[in-house]
């Protein structure tokens, strides 16, 4: 992701032709009305070219939607988003009358009233740009985890089945060929549409999309219907913003109604699964499930996972309908959720009804798209010691990476990890315990601190670590402190024999760590590396110590 919504990136997100509307048209398509304050004549005459909610990100010719938010309200950026060349303003009833008795706006300025300006954004995204749930066919993935694994697979199996293919999430968004980079997991709204329209222009018929539950709270799915719209898990995460479970799992079942999507696919593993599958089901959507064997499913599933056997890194498994139909597939992805996102992927393709079975099968034999890289998720960037780069940054991921190196590893487990500031902070500690209980070594480090005291976030972490490790006696890993990150991975590897794996979990493709409002540069996987050649071409055993010494606090609770 990069740092900010500039008007540099939110250009990329738009259709190279921009479209011309009339506000007048706009209006009738939210069912909004029009102030006509000033100049009425003028504002009927307004042509509107694009719709944006963020004021530093404005182009010419737009609509800004100014929208009450968390910290501010956005009429409070008005003049600004003028002043970049808006043309009129998309707001709600009490800012309007604001706006209007502050008399700050150029006389004239249209003003267009709604009582739900955040629905409304979509809608008139959607109606500038024209897109349509047709072209191009979109598979939306939510889920805690594997939403951009289960998205990289889907864009490989609708290559291999010949669409020219569009790709939206967290590490990047690609239309065809193009890559643009990545603002949000879930783009806003008003950049969905853009996307989509640019997406069309370069002829790309069908699109993986990750859907975020903050993009489900934040209406930024509003005028999309996906054509199968899939669910891999829910586990804690996000609490910040849901505040419970409870909250989390209904915003994510928002998405799977009619109004969003055609058909639903549930991975009914767990008990949230079942739940949502049922929840989709009493909303009258068409669902189709899945179970794989290392779930606990309640219901007796659509198809089934069987047969997985490891098959280098990865696995080979069957899915299997219950009516007999059988589909054999492979992922050269390590770790059992893969499997799991795999099979996600493939049920989805099968519920889209694209292609008959046999010609899914000959792509899946011919293109093995379920082992298509996906930047940052399991990404082994060495060998002896194994080495990997993942993007688990909460408890459940965390549980799941670290059994998914055991089994390859006959040495010892070394796990590098640490936590982000200002978000969820009670999956600190859980996510120490966890790296207690699951590696041998375990370096607790920093990940983006944001405006948090790092020193603070570390503390929680060691705090779980070192619980769990007091708990486990002799069988207690050895721990330790070391910052800054790309120190700490220095020291995994200098701790590591040829038979260890070291896991350097977290942050995954993210190329900036973000300190007190300054981007960083940093790249696990460069670190990773250079690290692993410092150490096999010179020798080196030791941390280098130059600028930045790190610091580091060894313990062993079992001592
Ligand atoms: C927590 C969260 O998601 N907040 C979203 C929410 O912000 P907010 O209510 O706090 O907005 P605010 O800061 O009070 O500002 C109010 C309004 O003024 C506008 N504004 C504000 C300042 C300015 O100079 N000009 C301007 O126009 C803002 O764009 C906003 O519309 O509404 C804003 C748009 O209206 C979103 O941009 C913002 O997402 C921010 C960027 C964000 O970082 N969200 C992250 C947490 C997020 O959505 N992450 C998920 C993935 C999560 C995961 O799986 O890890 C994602 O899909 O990316
Ligand atoms: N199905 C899964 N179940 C549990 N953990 C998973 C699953 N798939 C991937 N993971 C773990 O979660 C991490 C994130 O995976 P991925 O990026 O595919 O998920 P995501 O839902 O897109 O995450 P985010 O929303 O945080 O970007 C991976 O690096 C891996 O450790």
């Amino acid at each position: 992701m990069v740092e900010n919504s500039t008007a540099d990136t939110e250009r990329e997100l738009r259709p190279r032709t921009a479209p011309h509307v009339s506000l007048d048209a706009v209006v009738q398509a939210i069912g909004a009305a029009l102030l006509e304050s000033g100049d009425v004549e003028r504002a009927h005459q307004v042509t509107v070219q694009g719709v944006c909610l963020n004021s530093r990100a404005v182009q010419p010719g737009d609509l800004y939607a100014a929208l009450p938010g968390a910290k501010r309200h956005g009429s409070e950026f008005a003049a600004q988003a003028l002043a970049a060349g808006a043309v009129g303003i998309l707001t709600d009833d009490d800012a309007a009358a604001r706006l209007q008795s502050e008399g700050s706006l150029p006389a004239g300025t249209p003003i267009v009233v709604t009582e739900d300006p955040r629905k409304a954004t979509g809608i008139a995204a959607q109606f500038i740009y024209g897109t349509t749930p047709e072209a191009p066919s979109m598979f939306g993935v939510t889920g805690t985890n594997g939403k951009t694994t289960t998205t990289y697979f889907l864009r490989a199996l609708l290559r291999a089945l010949g669409h020219k293919t569009g790709l939206i999430g967290t590490i990047e968004i690609v239309a065809d060929e193009e890559v643009i980079p990545s603002v949000l997991t879930t783009p806003e709204a008003s950049q969905l549409h853009g996307i989509l329209a640019r997406m069309r222009e370069s002829g790309v018929t069908a699109a993986a999309m990750e859907v975020s539950s903050h993009a489900i709270e934040f209406r930024r799915i509003e005028g999309l219907n996906f054509k199968v719209a899939g669910f891999s898990n829910l586990t804690q995460d996000h609490l910040d913003l849901h505040g419970t479970m409870e909250e989390y799992f209904a915003a994510k079942a928002k998405l799977f109604t009619s109004e969003f999507a055609s058909c639903g696919v549930v991975l009914i593993d767990s008990e949230w699964g079942a739940r949502m599958a049922q929840a989709a089901r009493d909303s009258g959507l068409p669902v189709i499930t899945f179970a794989t064997p290392t779930g606990t499913p309640t219901e007796s599933a659509d198809w089934t996972v069987a047969n997985v056997e490891r098959s280098g890194l990865g696995h080979n498994f069957s899915l299997t309908h219950r009516d007999g139909r059988t589909l054999r597939a492979h992922t050269g992805l390590p770790g059992d959720f893969n499997v799991a996102n795999a099979a996600l992927a493939l049920t989805m393709m099968v519920a889209a009804d694209l292609v008959p079975l046999d010609v899914l099968q000959k792509a899946l034999d011919e293109h093995d798209p379920l082992s298509a890289n996906v930047p940052g998720r399991m990404e082994v960037v060495g060998h002896e010691p194994a080495s990997i780069v993942d993007f688990a940054h909460n408890p459940d991921a965390m549980v799941r990476a670290l059994e998914a190196v055991r089994p390859g590893t006959s040495g010892r487990v070394i796990v590098v990890f640490g936590a982000t500031g200002e978000r969820d902070q009670a999956k600190r500690p859980i996510m120490g315990a966890i790296a207690a209980r699951g590696a041998d070594v375990v370096i607790v480090t920093d990940d983006d601190p944001h405006d948090e005291d790092e020193q603070t976030i570390r503390t929680a972490v060691m705090a779980g670590v070192l619980e769990e490790a007091a708990a486990m006696g002799a069988k207690a890993p050895l721990v330790r402190e070391v910052f800054p990150r790309a120190e700490a991975i220095k020291e995994a590897v200098h701790l590591a024999n040829s038979e260890d794996t070291i896991l350097v979990a977290g942050r995954g493709h993210e190329i900036w760590q973000e300190v007190k409002g300054v981007n960083l540069p940093l790249d696990d996987r460069q670190e990773l590396r250079d690290a692993l050649s410092a150490r096999s071409g010179f020798g080196i055993a030791h941390t280098a110590v130059q600028d930045h010494a790190p610091q580091s606090t060894e313990n062993n609770a079992a001592e």
